[in-house]
């Protein structure tokens, strides 16, 4: 439906997290080229619902990250389902994924579905200590991005600071081990000059707080990476 290895950036928009309908119509029609719902606290089907059928008055990709079962809903243009490669529990690489699938299974369109190989390299954000994860060193990631790419073929690989800016040089280095697979960076994305940072190195930039931090510089960071198309 669309190209998704044409994407550069995408706004990632929290179901816990109050967003006013203003700010919501901005970001939609920001230029950015989807949007992500997700979240790692209080993901709750109602509060999916509820922020879908806002962003469906627009014409923006929508995408689910999905964090939990109880909150999976239809609707969506694609689904992201994160195995957390870094985790010191293979429940947060295979387990839940495995127990979803049985449930959903039959009803899964596997078209819309794509598999994120999550590095989350920030040990104080959420995801880091929810799915207890250990703290790679630079040689880790980089074999991490190689068994994303050569071994499990996954469509993105995703290196993840969430709520705090990342090493550029690492995204650099990761970038140059990946072909197929897409290099999603995210994490304290809250200006143009990080934005032009992040993205000379990684195909796609995920900007989330700062939405709801401050508004006006995230909808800067769509012009820093798509200003010359
Ligand atoms: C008809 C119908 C219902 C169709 C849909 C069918 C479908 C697509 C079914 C789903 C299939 C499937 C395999 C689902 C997987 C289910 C699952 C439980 C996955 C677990 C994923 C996981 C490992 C979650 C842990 C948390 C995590 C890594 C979240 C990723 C996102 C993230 C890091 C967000 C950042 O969180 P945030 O809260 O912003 O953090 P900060 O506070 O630090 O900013
Ligand atoms: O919220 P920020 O720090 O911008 O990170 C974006 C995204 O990678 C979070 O999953
Ligand atoms: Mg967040």
């Amino acid at each position: 439906m669309y190209n998704m290895t044409e994407w550069k950036h995408i706004f990632k928009l929290d179901p816990d997290k109050e967003i006013d309908d203003k700010a919501l119509e901005l970001i939609c029609e920001s230029g950015t080229d989807a949007l992500i719902v997700g979240g790692t606290d209080n993901v709750t089907i109602d509060g999916v619902v509820q922020l879908l059928s806002r962003i469906r008055r627009y014409t923006v990709p929508c995408i689910l990250e999905v964090s939990n079962i109880e909150s999976v809903t239809p609707g969506f243009d694609y689904y992201f389902v994160p195995m957390v490669l870094n985790s010191s529990e293979k429940k947060w690489m295979m387990d839940v994924q495995h127990q979803a699938v049985k449930q959903y299974g039959n009803v899964i369109d596997w078209e819309e579905l794509f598999v994120e190989g999550y590095c989350i390299l920030n040990d104080e954000a959420k995801a880091y200590q929810y799915t207890n994860c250990f703290m790679p060193e630079q040689e880790d990631v980089i074999a991490f991005a190689q068994m994303a790419e050569h071994m499990f073929h996954l469509p993105i690989f995703y290196i993840e600071y969430s709520g705090k800016y990342g090493d550029p040089s690492l995204v650099e280095q990761v970038k140059a081990q990946l072909s197929n697979t897409q290099l999603f960076y995210g994490g304290g994305i809250t200006s143009t000059e990080k934005a032009k940072e992040m993205s000379a190195y990684a195909d796609v930039i995920v900007v989330g707080n700062v939405i709801y931090d401050n508004l006006k510089e995230a909808l800067k960071t769509v012009q820093a990476v798509k200003g010359n198309e």
